[in-house]
């Protein structure tokens, strides 16, 4: 039996239960720099848990994603969020799933659009990330250091996305 997923656009609100949506909000502008800068103050944070831990930031070149599309797996970070903004101003798939007895429940795809970012909270299921069309850069915010910060769960059946329209 396949199971496909449909796409939603993304928005703070269908967002909020995994993290923040990374986007030039009005509600947290302020004027800076002699009225020269718009600074949107605080969208998000990052978190980086553990001894001798660091929030590092890297720059990922996304190869992109043939569709239709099997998601087999989602990932979670349990030492930190991570958060991933498009740098080519190009929409990109962004796959997340509630925890459902340590396991994630079925995914969630959101279409972002090239000015929207996210940030995964801490320990959110989510799908590595999903590039559409052509390579594409991200700058990418997350958290360095010892212990694992990588739990993978495989699904028995995958889940397929069919291509999105842009
Ligand atoms: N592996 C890695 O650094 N990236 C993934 O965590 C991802 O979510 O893309
Ligand atoms: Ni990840």
């Amino acid at each position: 039996m396949t199971r496909t997923l449909d796409i939603f656009p993304l928005t703070k609100a269908a967002f909020a239960p995994f993290g923040d949506v990374i986007e030039a909000d009005p509600a947290t502008v302020r004027l800076i720099n002699g009225g020269t800068t718009e600074r949107f103050h605080a969208l998000s944070s990052a978190e980086a848990a553990g001894d001798e831990a660091r929030v590092i930031i890297n720059l990922f070149r996304g190869q992109p994603r043939a569709f239709p599309y099997a998601v087999e797996m989602m990932e979670r970070h349990p030492l930190g969020s991570q958060c991933f903004v498009p740098l080519n101003d190009r929409q990109f798939l962004v796959i997340v799933s509630e925890d459902e007895d340590g396991r994630p429940g079925t995914p969630r795809v959101f279409l972002a659009r090239g000015d929207q970012g996210v940030n995964y909270r801490r320990n959110v299921w989510h799908y590595p990330l999903m590039t559409l069309d052509q390579p594409s850069d991200f700058l990418v915010v997350d958290r360095d250091g010892p212990g694992n910060n990588l739990v993978e769960f495989f699904f028995d059946t995958p889940f397929i996305i069919g291509a999105p329209t842009l």
